[in-house]
């Protein structure tokens, strides 16, 4: 369970990025975060993160205040994370396979577990073929998948995703949301921005935030 209670967040210069935010999403729930650019989609996603802190307010993760996490406390937490973020793309001097086992390596696991899970996640996501291509190869259909597999490698309870189908086609972007629903049917929570409303349709709730406000918010009637 992820809960904001009373969340705002000033950066540096006086922008208020969010403003008075409330909400709570639930374990297995897939959420989409919509609003135009600047309203402060990716900054909540970073919250939950732990890259940046709440400026007033308390982000409660599975009950644990995130501010009063110590330094131990951000990797232990990102490690239930499988992260899609801007500026966060694929490196492209390394081929895809070892792109993809690059999180469970940082954690210290052995190179064969982190081969075998890397191959089972590029299997979910179709894109075996392409385990020795260079991202540079790829389409951007492709890469976003790629990007899906990187997350999910550790296994993660949440997938934060920002903007997963910018700059994608539609038959693309029908794909990554896709795949992204196929983890919520496998009990993984999915909480993923998009200022693209042809996909508001997938989710279980979306959540507008327009200016760094939640303007509204519904439930599909077939949520899970
Ligand atoms: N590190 C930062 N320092 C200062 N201001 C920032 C920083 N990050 C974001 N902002 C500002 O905070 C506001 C919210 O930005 P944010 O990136 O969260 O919005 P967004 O809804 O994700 O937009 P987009 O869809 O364009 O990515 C914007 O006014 C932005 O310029």
């Amino acid at each position: 369970m992820i809960e904001f209670q009373n969340v705002s967040k000033t950066y540096a210069g006086d922008i208020a990025a969010l403003r008075d935010v409330s909400f709570s999403v639930g374990d297995g729930e897939l959420v989409f975060l919509a609003g135009p650019s600047g309203a402060g989609k990716s900054t909540l996603l970073k919250m939950i993160a732990g890259i940046e802190k709440p400026s007033s307010g308390v982000l409660l993760i599975n009950g644990q205040d995130i501010s009063k996490l110590g330094a131990s406390g951000i990797p232990y937490l990102r490690r239930k994370l499988g992260l899609i973020l801007q500026g966060q793309g694929l490196l492209l001097d390394r081929d895809v396979l070892s792109n993809v086992m690059l999180p469970m390596i940082v954690i210290g696991e052995s190179t064969d577990d982190a081969r075998t899970r890397a191959i089972a996640a590029l299997e979910r996501l179709n894109m075996l073929d392409k385990a020795d291509a260079y991202p540079l190869a790829l389409s951007g259909g492709e890469q976003q998948r790629v990007m899906i597999a990187r997350a999910i490698v550790n296994r993660p309870q949440v997938i934060l995703a920002d903007e997963p189908t910018a700059y994608l086609d539609r038959d693309n972007a029908m794909i990554v949301i896709e795949a992204l629903r196929a983890f919520q049917r496998s009990g993984v929570t999915c909480i993923i921005s998009s200022h693209d409303e042809q996909f508001l349709d997938q989710a279980n709730r979306v959540i507008y935030l327009n200016k760094g406000e939640v303007t509204d918010a519904w439930t599909s009637a077939n949520a899970a």
